[in-house]
Order: C-alpha cells, then sequence, then structure tokens
C-alpha cells in the first residue's frame, strides 16, 4: 500500500458531539445527551473504569442530575450521612454539619461507590442508538474550522480515524489534554502535601457519618462508604514516601489509633495531592470543558464530583438544543458564564474547610479551632455551619435567565424545587422532575398559563420543545387544564409558599428557573423566552430532533 492509499484508508467518523473522557462526569454527559437523542462520540484512552480511590460524595443536587440522567434510586448503592463532625486533639468536636434529611427528593449527602456508579452510566448508553462509545482511543489531534471539530484518533496499536464534529467537549480529566490544546490556564494552587487514601472493609466499630479530625500533626478525614467499606485520608508528613505509605505494614500502622488494624481487609489505596483550580474559561469556540479538566477542588466539602456534574445538567441541553435547530448558538455562551462563577464559590468553600482540617501548625490550630469553639456558642454562628448555609447556593447572578423586581418567590436562575407530584392521569406518585420529562415547561401554579394564549405561540413553544403544565393543589376545581397536562402535589415543595396559586414559572430542561411571575404576565413571558432561545425562523441548522425516547412529559409515569 502506497501512501496516499494508506491515508485514504484512514476511517473517517461524522458526529455531533466528541466527548472526550468517560469518566463519571463524562459518562452522565453522554447519558444525558443519549437522552435528548444527540449523536455522540464518546473516547476515553482507558479501556476499564479507573478502580483506584476517588470520589466518594455525592450531595441532593448530584443525585438529582443523576436521575435527570436515567438513573434510578437503587441502581447504585448510597449510605446516607446524617452529619460532618470536626474534631480537635484539643478541643474536641468543635463543629458540625447537618446533613440529614430529604432536599428536592434526595438525601442532602451520601457516600458512594465511583466504580459502581460508572459501571450504571455505561451500561445505560448501550441503549440510545446515537452514542457510540471508543474505549482506548486517545485524541491525538483537532482544530475547530469554526464550523465543525476536525480530530484525529488513535487507538493503542496506532490505528488512526478522523472525526468530524460538530462540537468538542472535554471531560479529560485534571490533565485534560483539550484544556491545553486550547491554551486555556489552568488558574489556582496545588498543595505540596501528599495524601494516603484508604478503604478498608471488615472494620470493627465502623462509623456512621464523615469526621475529621484536624490534627496539625496528622489530619484525617474518616467516612462510611457502601460496601460496608469505610475511608480513611491520611496527610502524609514531610520524609514520608508515597511508595512506603502504601505498604499494608504501614497502612495498618496508620490504622492503628483507629482500629483493631490486623483484623481489617485493606481494599485499596491510592496518594493524591490536591489541587484548587479552574480554567480561565470552560468554553472555546466549539470546544467546552467539563468536571475536572474545566475545575478541580480539595475535596474537604465533598463536592468535587458534584460541581462536575452541575456542569454536565447545564451544558447537556444547551447542546442538544443549539445540535437540533431548537435553540440559538448564543445560548452556548452561558455555559461559562453560568457555572464558573459558581465551581469558583465551591472551590472556595473546600479551601476554607481545608483550613479547618489542616492547620499549618499548632499555633493556627489553636486559633482556629478555639475561635469555631468559641462560634459554635452563638446561635447564628452554629446555624451557619450545622445547617449547611456556608454552602453556596446553586443560584446564578448572570445568565439565561431574567429577573424582574418584586417577583422573587422561585428566583429565576435557581434551580425550581423538585417535590412529589401524582399526574392527573392516574399512577403512582412520582418526583416532579420526572413527571416534567426532558423538555421545557411552562407551570402555572393553580392556574393554566396557557388560557387565552394565542395558538401560534403556543405550536411555537411545543416546536421550541417546551410542554405546559399546571401544578395543581390536590382536589383543586377551578380553571383545569386537560389531564395531561395536570399535576398534583403531594407535598408543600412549591405550592403554596414558594409559589403561590396565580404564579407561573418557565423552566429549563435542566431544572432552573428562566423567569417567573404572575399569570397575567405569562405570554409576555413565553414570548421573551422564545425570542431568547430559538433560533431565527430561517435557521439553517434546524432539523428535527430525533430523540431517544419521545420527548413528553411524564415519562416515569405509570
Ligand atoms: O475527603 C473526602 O474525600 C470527602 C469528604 C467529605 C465527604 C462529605 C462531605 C464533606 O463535607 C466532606
Amino acid at each position: 500500500m502506497n501512501a496516499t492509499s494508506s491515508r485514504l484508508a484512514v476511517p473517517r467518523l461524522d458526529t455531533d458531539i466528541l466527548l472526550v473522557g468517560l469518566g463519571p462526569v463524562g459518562a452522565a454527559l453522554a447519558n444525558l445527551l443519549g437522552l435528548y437523542g444527540v449523536r455522540v462520540l464518546a473516547i476515553d484512552k482507558a479501556t476499564a473504569i479507573f478502580e483506584k480511590p476517588r470520589a466518594i460524595a455525592l450531595d441532593n443536587e448530584a443525585l438529582r442530575i443523576l436521575q435527570l440522567a436515567g438513573v434510578r434510586d437503587g441502581e447504585f448503592e448510597t449510605v446516607a450521612i446524617p452529619q460532618v463532625q470536626y474534631r480537635s486533639p484539643l478541643f474536641g468536636p468543635f463543629a458540625r454539619i447537618n446533613s440529614a434529611g430529604i432536599i428536592d427528593g434526595h438525601p442532602a449527602l451520601v457516600t458512594f461507590y465511583q466504580p459502581e456508579l460508572e459501571r450504571v452510566l455505561r451500561e445505560k448508553l448501550a441503549q440510545y442508538p446515537g452514542i457510540e462509545l471508543r474505549l482506548g482511543s486517545e485524541l491525538a489531534a483537532f482544530v475547530d474550522d469554526g464550523r465543525f471539530i476536525q480530530a484525529r484518533l488513535e487507538d493503542a496499536v496506532g490505528n488512526e480515524t478522523h472525526v468530524r464534529a460538530r462540537y468538542l467537549i472535554g471531560t479529560d480529566g485534571a490533565n485534560s489534554l483539550v484544556r491545553r490544546t486550547l491554551g486555556l490556564d489552568f488558574e489556582g494552587r496545588s498543595f505540596h502535601q501528599d495524601w494516603l487514601i484508604v478503604d478498608a472493609l471488615d472494620v470493627p466499630d465502623p462509623i456512621d457519618h464523615v469526621e475529621f479530625t484536624c490534627d496539625p500533626r496528622r489530619p484525617t478525614p474518616r467516612m462510611v462508604a457502601p460496601g460496608g467499606r469505610q475511608r480513611w485520608e491520611f496527610m502524609l508528613r514531610p520524609g514520608e514516601r508515597p511508595e512506603e505509605m502504601e505498604r499494608p505494614e504501614s497502612v495498618r500502622r496508620l490504622l492503628a489509633p483507629w482500629c483493631d488494624s490486623e483484623r481489617i481487609r485493606i481494599e485499596r489505596t491510592a496518594v493524591y495531592r490536591f489541587h484548587a483550580r479552574e480554567a480561565r474559561r470552560f468554553s472555546k469556540g466549539r470546544c467546552f470543558l467539563a468536571g475536572d479538566a474545566a475545575h478541580i477542588t480539595p475535596p474537604f466539602a465533598g463536592q468535587g464530583l458534584v460541581a462536575g456534574l452541575r456542569d454536565a445538567a447545564n451544558l447537556a441541553w444547551k447542546l442538544a438544543w443549539v445540535v437540533q435547530g431548537r435553540a440559538n448558538e448564543r445560548v452556548l455562551d452561558s455555559y461559562d458564564t453560568e457555572r464558573r462563577p459558581h465551581a469558583r464559590k465551591i472551590i472556595r468553600l473546600a479551601l476554607t474547610l481545608g483550613a479547618l482540617v489542616m492547620p499549618q501548625n499548632r499555633a493556627v490550630a489553636f486559633a482556629v479551632h478555639g475561635l469555631m469553639s468559641l462560634l459554635r456558642l452563638l446561635p447564628a454562628g452554629r446555624a451557619l455551619f450545622e445547617d449547611l448555609r456556608i454552602k453556596p447556593q446553586n443560584t446564578f447572578d448572570e445568565g439565561l435567565f431574567w429577573r424582574v423586581r418584586g417577583s422573587d418567590r422561585l428566583r429565576a436562575g435557581a434551580m425550581l424545587p423538585q417535590g412529589w407530584v401524582r399526574p392527573a392521569t392516574g399512577g403512582a406518585p412520582i418526583l416532579s422532575d420526572d413527571a416534567l420529562g426532558l423538555q421545557w415547561a411552562l407551570i402555572g401554579f393553580g392556574v393554566d398559563a396557557s388560557a387565552g394564549m394565542p395558538a401560534e405561540l403556543l405550536q411555537r413553544w411545543q416546536a421550541a420543545g417546551g410542554r405546559v403544565w399546571q401544578w395543581c393543589q390536590r382536589s383543586q376545581a377551578q380553571h383545569l387544564a386537560p389531564p395531561a397536562q395536570r399535576l398534583e402535589a403531594l407535598d408543600e415543595a412549591l405550592l403554596p409558599r414558594r409559589a403561590p396559586l396565580g404564579w407561573v414559572a418557565i423552566v429549563r430542561p435542566d431544572r432552573c428557573v428562566l423567569a417567573e411571575g404572575p399569570a397575567s404576565d405569562a405570554e409576555a413571558m413565553l414570548r421573551r423566552a422564545l425570542e431568547l432561545v430559538a433560533p431565527p425562523a430561517s435557521s439553517p441548522s434546524a432539523t428535527s430532533p430525533t430523540p431517544a425516547r419521545e420527548l413528553q412529559g411524564a415519562r416515569h409515569a405509570a
């Protein structure tokens, strides 16, 4: 074969999205895109799931995003965490976060086993005809020519594939090749300490929560995890070499003050350094960064993977609507605008908690932990921590939404609370996100938001991927929309306080509230939403979408 014919023989692939990196964020994104009916080529240079200890915590927001991505309750094991405790060798317990309870239909905090979640997410991808996986394939090079991404992939034995994609997503981790190729700085700092992570089984006297022993000589977080596991994280001291410390005898020595370490089984270990960094931008041209490729945080807030899943939910529907010609490309700009400031707040929170967990020396520990102990005596100081008020709300300051002064019940730019509802068509109670399905929603609370609206406007709404819902009080009798549009509230997540009778909201597919106001404003709101999102009528990119599942509400209704 001569050089020309061998070049001709390189296979070529056309896709909507080239997704580079199939860790948990990449796999969640691929599932969301699959649900929306988008064609994705997902590659990962590894052939198998990474089995070393990594992320361990998810919060209610992350669980809700996994719900959106089609992961059902119980498909992977979680352990609800009732509290996070901070202890000082000098002062004893000096702070506590109350993480018990349910928020938006999910436990406020759980631990999980990352390889299990990744397996579940990967298995689900098989159901989407538009998703193709290439494991053992690396991104060798790519260019953004302004209309397409042209990429060259290489497998382990040097076979090449050329790919033309409309967009590229880098979920390729902290060392992201996509980010580096785009020339986007990864700004922030790296810690110089090594941490040894140990997952152990058969631990006598396991704990049922998360506990930080904030000893400046050796800070040690410890927590319960699924499958009967307990995890410890030991900060290594200067001179302690990672390969030595990972040996079973060293691990048992470290564990000796905590349990009968001769009796336990050491399942797995890893040594990491922590980083607090964010990419200068989360997107450039037709390329997007998500997860650790875009931002990386120390684990002290348990928010690393959660932040990546927030990226996935924010980005997936925007790309889907654009590639299917139902939204203007400028919608994609809001990904960076919305996600980057919040990711930064999460990193700051983790750094603040890190200052409690790993004070630099005994004097700093005395001052910081002593101050925290005093703060705890004041109800306001205690509440700040205990009630999770230190956690930044997932509410955007700028982005794809608008706020009207004086009409701030649901807060546009924040997530719509989730509650339990019963579709008026019958069936068992379901979580409201499952009822609303994958589309945009115009929701009238106790009112038919579409009453009196011109048919032409409602048709445009439907064509843009929108539906109309009425969220009713149980047994409400007035102004009822047809049953197929009606949800009966089974709790007070929204009605009557958050969303009073007569209120309307326009909600994006990622459940962010685009706009809200009284029903009298509904028509004006809908027109403005369509202007903001929809492509010009003559859009050349408009294609009819081919959703994997019919994009209808009530997708889990019995
Ligand atoms: O250290 C880790 O890996 C996560 C610790 C954690 C888990 C849950 C909540 C939290 O604030 C920290």
